[in-house]
């Protein structure tokens, strides 16, 4: 994203993304001038973020609808947020090196114009006038006036010195090695701490710095051309080249957009309606993995356990189709389970969806599967890259309840797995606790499941070779390695004779 010097500005308009609404006072302040609508925005993507704890991906469209901002514009305000939020952790031990002041003693509003204006100042090419100037506008229209002043000197004291500059005070005002790289990196320590771990079981720990960059980058987006399309993904390719669709990554179905709108690139590819879908290339594979493990049989029945809001679920359907199987699709939440129907529109004939928690017999209809696929609740962490407020939402508390319901899913579902049967788990997370443990334990638990070499699998599925070092025969794909989310895929055979 170029520099700020967008001159477009106008009235922003109130109103909220996800039921947040900015507050009376606040509205009949804004209303005094004008300001500039996209700053306006990713301010109030920041608070919602925060104080309603929305998600960024799902706000920042709603607001820049609210706001009609144009599409120069809906960029900027999606730049500023997501960087704000992303680059939140290195730019708040900046603020508090140039504020000589902890951040939690700084109020939430003028923080979040900080933020942006940082952002503004060291990640993108605003000139510094300009990001300053700004940011002392937008703190008077939403935040204290009195603290104007605060907000203007601390952005000048931080634009006087370059990213370099403010590295080498990072490391040298740091707690230790841990702490610089969880402020450089900006990533919470913990969650450093876990993918390390992920890493040096497969004898790359050499590969953390670069992990590190790949979850700070905005990830291509990349759709999938499902088999029965009527176009394969390189004739979709050639069909979308105008809107810079083309064939690249891991998976065998996956095209990668460039740029633009994907809404545009998925209509110009040709392919019949419902048959290509917005999807990490990483969650392609996961589903193949399962759908490709041996040959399919006709009359197949398949079960995806946790199938909101669909995308797994589309790519078993459409596999199914094809090799006269059918599939069951779960999902608990309601809302979820119609994310599900809709998705799977396409291929309906081959999908029925149902709503049960999945440690219920309910969930299973009383039938036992040929394949099931558990994609399992997760803490996400392999999604950081298009989530950026995730790191810090997530917390170490959180996993003892995850890997619960992740083991008791599991269970769950390896009872109700045909004997010969074969069951996917997979996690959009690197965190051993919620991968191999997971897996390790349940092996230990029953004597009739054997784990399958997913690597062999996966390799086979996938259009290139694929780097899957260590030992193991779980599969882990990452952003930096592969391009994809950090997918956790293993494979799990429940043996045809009990024993
Ligand atoms: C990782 S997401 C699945 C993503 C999905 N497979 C896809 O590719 O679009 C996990 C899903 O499990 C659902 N879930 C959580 N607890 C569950 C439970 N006890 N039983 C069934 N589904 C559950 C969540 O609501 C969520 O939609």
């Amino acid at each position: 994203m170029s520099g700020t010097q967008h001159g477009a500005r106008g009235r922003g308009r109130s109103g909220g993304a996800r039921g947040g609404r900015p507050d009376r006072r606040e509205s009949a302040e804004r209303s005094e001038a004008a300001i500039s609508p996209a700053r306006l925005v990713a301010y109030d993507v920041l608070r919602y973020v925060e104080d309603r704890e929305a998600y960024a991906n799902l706000a920042l469209p709603g607001r820049i609808r609210e706001a009609g901002l144009d599409t120069r514009d809906a960029g900027l305000a999606t730049e500023l947020a997501s960087g704000a939020l992303r680059w939140r952790g290195r730019y708040d031990r900046i603020i508090e090196l140039a504020a000589d002041r902890e951040i939690e003693r700084i109020d939430a509003r003028t923080r979040n114009v900080l933020r942006l204006g940082v952002h503004q100042l060291l990640g993108m090419r605003t000139a510094p006038h300009a990001a300053v100037n700004e940011s002392v506008e937008l703190q008077r229209r939403v935040g204290n006036r009195a603290a104007a002043g605060f907000v203007n000197g601390v952005l000048r004291s931080i634009g006087r010195a370059s990213n370099e500059e403010w590295d080498a005070r990072i490391a040298e005002s740091a707690a230790g090695v841990d702490d610089a790289r969880a402020a450089l990196a900006s990533h919470p320590a913990w969650v450093i701490r876990a993918m390390q771990d992920a890493l040096r079981i497969e004898g790359r720990e050499d590969e953390l710095d670069a992990l590190l960059v790949a979850d700070n980058a905005a990830p291509r987006v990349n759709v999938a051309i499902l088999p029965g399309a009527g176009v394969t993904p390189i004739e979709a390719a050639e069909r979308a080249a105008e809107a810079e669709v083309v064939v690249s990554g891991p998976s065998p179905l996956g095209v990668e957009i460039g740029g633009g709108d994907p809404a545009r690139a998925i209509a110009a590819s040709g392919a019949r309606r419902g048959f290509a879908r917005v999807q990490d290339q990483g969650s392609q594979l996961a589903a193949l993995a399962l759908t490709r493990a041996r040959p399919v049989q006709p009359g197949e029945r398949w079960l995806d356990l946790c199938a909101g809001p669909g995308g797994k679920t589309a790519v078993l359907g459409a596999e199914a189709l094809i090799g006269g199987a059918s599939v069951r699709a779960n999902e608990v939440a309601a809302h979820r389970a119609q994310l599900v129907r809709n998705s799977v529109a396409g291929v309906a004939g081959a999908v029925d969806v149902v709503s049960f928690d999945g440690r219920d017999d309910e969930a299973y209809g009383g039938e036992r599967f040929d394949r099931i696929l558990v994609d399992a609740p997760c803490s996400g962490l392999g999604a950081l890259r298009r989530r950026p407020e995730a790191r810090w939402r997530k917390q170490p508390s959180d996993l003892p309840g995850l890997t619960r319901l992740q083991a008791e899913l599991l269970q769950e579902a390896c009872a109700h797995l045909a004997p010969g049967g074969i069951l996917a788990y997979v996690t959009c997370s690197p965190h051993l606790a919620e991968t191999r443990v997971t897996v390790d334990r349940l092996l230990r638990s029953r004597s009739d499941l054997v784990e399958v070499d997913a690597r062999a699998v996966v390799g086979e599925v996938a259009r290139e070779p694929l780097d899957l070092p260590g030992g193991g025969l779980s599969v882990q794909l990452w952003p930096h390695r592969h391009g994809t989310d950090a997918m956790f895929i293993s494979l799990i055979e429940r043996r045809a004779v009990d024993s």
